[in-house]
């Protein structure tokens, strides 16, 4: 779209079963705040909108699990979720969640409008239901094997595997998460919305209209969906948390949560109007609108298919004009992971790196899963730190503050005749704003981050080739004029980087005196105006903008990532099921023994076995162990063990074992003797 009078710009409203990682920030977060910045820096009208999701059926069973209401559990990430945008610098103009009133009423009425129009179909169905639990079972109740790809772990509404949207009945050998029963089929009435009656429509809106402008990946999903051929799909839930379905009938039933979830962004914009005193309709009706979806892969389908149906049903909304959904991040070569503490965490983040945000900001943008999956590194978020943020970026802007403090007190210098490399210099900075623009528009936050740094080099090989501080030996008037072009560029990054680096761009704002100019550097200035840091203008003391992280600081969050992944592993370790029962004439045919290892070796050419011989009180026998990962020979020379000693011998490796040593493992894999807990015992005395 051309020229559009405003923009409205929502992102994807994160789930309130967790705080935000890394994976949200790359995908969502980041992305949308550095367009949404640039369009303000351009003295556009916009409107930034975000908001927590906080229905649905994951929160009802996480608040089972932990003991609590569904309200504590959306009360607490709520709170976290929104402390750490406003920490990192995320620049909503509201921030609002899916349990505010105002959202309650504004998906009820959006439901009975579609209702009163006929634009669902009604219909009596067999759905599963959880017998022992006395409950339908639909989305993430229910788990099973996907029909389109075989993975076992499928849920009732998707496959992460694959990414199919199912219904609960799709699934193959469906179980309940609640109990582990196999559900039973049961009647219940639902609202579907007929996809398939919009089915044209979207053939021509998406496959036709938006071949061209979207991303590649976006409509290449889109295209799927709509080859495949679309479905009705249910729009409420037989569920208690959620927003009561506001017809007849709809008794004990609640909104589907992807239905009223994009509502959300709706119902955000209201609240921000109420707030700033404006009218929330342009917004979201206004033909001149330049409506954008800021989601990852997963939320695609929701935001191209389903929910521009419901609006388009509604009649009154405008559709999207983009939806520049990324591809995932992943951290470690793994999936970033919220149940499986996979992630960095924002908030632990933000205490740990006190004060570099921007640096996190940088990273992600830099390495942004733009056009396919990417991974985080900390090596990797090191290098860029040390060697761009610092080398290049700081290390340009604090060389040209020091010198100008150093040689003038801070006073930009008049210059004298300009060289054809100062010309062509000042002419570069003019074509930035274009460039880094022309990236952002294209949704291309990798490039335009890239096009800011090459500014920063521009700076740096400047400087580097002209050698001020050489040059001021012989030639003072030389030395001004080529301080004053320097200048000129820092004062170029101190805009141009607000998008990307809002910290660093305030910081640098403040100590290049920005708010005592004339007229205020934006966007347009940089290519409009000859002059950015006129002579005879004063700027500040050099400060900080990037430090060195040291190898220490980088270890210590992988130690953690590997400490979080023992954890989770423990805590995921279930207890091995009991054995079949056995009579007590079974147990009694067990020979159990106290003994002593006297002495042990290695098996050549194996990794696990050891050759013990142990003393049983009744022999001295050899038995082979495979023990030697945890344990070296050395080590169990004289440990006291239990010998199951009747065990019919077998060979091992050529070596015949009579007896077996009994040891449990740990949840880390360690494995350990079973003992008697009085080291005394003589040798050879049964256990019973
Ligand atoms: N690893 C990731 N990389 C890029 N985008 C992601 C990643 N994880 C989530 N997102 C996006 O962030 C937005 C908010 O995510 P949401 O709160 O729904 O969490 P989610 O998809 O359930 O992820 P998780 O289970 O890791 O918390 C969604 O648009 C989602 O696509
Ligand atoms: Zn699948």
């Amino acid at each position: 779209m051309n020229n559009p009078k405003r923009y409205t710009i929502t992102t994807a409203l994160p789930y309130t079963n967790g705080p935000i990682h890394i994976g949200h920030l790359a995908g969502v977060y980041v992305p949308a705040d550095i367009y949404a910045r640039y369009l303000r820096l351009t003295g556009k009208d916009v409107v930034l909108i975000g908001g927590s999701d906080e229905h649905g059926v994951p929160i009802t069973i996480k608040a089972k699990n932990e003991g609590v209401t569904p309200q504590d559990i959306v009360d607490k990430y709520h709170a976290i979720i929104k402390k750490s945008f406003e920490d990192f610098g995320i620049s909503f103009d509201n921030y609002s969640r899916t349990t505010a009133k105002i959202h309650h009423n504004t998906a009820s009425e959006f439901f009975k409008t579609l209702y009163e129009k006929g634009a669902f179909i009604e219909e009596t169905t067999e759905q599963l239901y959880d017998e022992k639990a006395h409950q339908f079972l639909a989305d993430r109740f229910v788990t099973g094997t996907c029909p389109k790809c075989g993975n076992d772990e499928a849920y009732g509404d998707q496959c992460e595997n694959c990414g199919s949207s199912l219904n609960a009945t799709d699934l193959i050998n469906p179980k309940s998460a609640l109990t582990g029963n196999t559900p039973t089929l049961k009647e219940t009435k639902h609202w579907f919305l007929p996809l398939d009656q919009h089915e044209a429509f979207l053939k021509e809106w998406i496959l036709k209209s938006h071949k061209k402008d979207w991303k590649p990946n976006v409509y290449g999903q889109c295209k799927s969906w709509i080859d495949d051929g679309l479905r009705p799909r249910a729009v409420t839930r037989d569920l208690d948390w959620g927003i009561p379905v506001p017809v007849e009938g709809g008794e004990g039933k609640v909104l589907y949560v992807w239905f009223d979830a994009p509502i959300g962004y709706i119902s955000s914009t209201k609240e921000w109007a109420d707030r700033v005193g404006k009218d929330w309709e342009p917004y979201w009706k206004s033909e001149d609108t330049k409506l954008v979806h800021f989601i990852g892969k997963d939320n695609i389908v929701f935001h191209c298919i389903i929910f521009p149906a419901m609006l388009r049903a509604e009649g009154s909304f405008i559709l999207p004009d983009n939806v520049p959904a990324n591809e995932f991040l992943n951290l470690e070569g793994n999936k970033l992971s919220t149940s499986k503490n996979w992630a960095v965490w924002l908030h632990e983040y933000l205490e740990e790196f006190p004060d570099q945000q921007d640096v996190l900001r940088y990273v992600l943008t830099a390495n942004a899963p733009e056009t396919k999956d990417n991974d985080f590194t900390w090596k990797d978020f090191q290098a860029r730190n040390n060697s761009e943020l610092v080398a290049i970026f700081g290390n340009f802007i604090n060389r040209v503050v020091v010198l100008t403090q150093k040689y003038y007190d801070g006073v930009i210098p008049e210059p004298s005749e300009l060289t054809e490399e100062d010309e062509h210099t000042l002419a570069a900075i003019k074509a930035y704003p274009d460039v880094i623009a022309s990236s952002i528009e294209r949704y291309r936050f990798r490039e335009a981050q890239q096009e800011l740094m090459n500014l920063a080099r521009l700076g740096n090989k400047y400087l580097a080739d002209a050698e001020p501080w050489k040059v001021i030996k012989e030639d003072e008037d030389r030395t001004k004029t080529i301080m004053y072009v320097a200048l000129q560029i820092t004062a170029a990054l101190g805009t141009l980087s607000e998008p990307f680096l809002p910290f660093t761009s305030a910081k640098l704002k403040e100590m290049l005196h920005f708010d005592a100019l004339e007229k205020a550097l934006d966007w347009q200035a940089i290519s409009e105006q000859n002059t950015l840091l006129p002579a005879g203008h004063a700027i500040g003391k050099a400060t900080l903008l990037f430090s060195k992280i040291e190898d220490k600081t980088i270890q210590e969050q992988l130690d953690k990532l590997e400490a979080n992944k023992k954890a989770n592993e423990a805590a995921n370790k279930q207890a091995t099921p009991q054995k079949d029962t056995i009579s007590f004439e079974d147990f009694s045919k067990l020979d159990l023994r106290v003994g002593t290892i006297l002495e042990a070796e290695k098996m050549p050419k194996t990794k696990k076995l050891l050759k013990l011989k142990v003393d049983t009180g009744l022999d001295v026998r050899t038995i082979v162990s495979g023990i030697a990962e945890s344990f070296s020979a050395e080590e169990v020379v004289g440990k006291r063990v239990t010998v199951l000693v009747n065990l019919a011998p077998r060979a091992l490796r050529g070596v015949e074992s009579q007896g077996m040593i009994l040891m449990t493992e740990t949840a880390e894999g360690q494995l350990v003797f079973v003992n008697t807990d009085d080291n005394s015992t003589p040798n050879g005395l049964p256990i019973s």
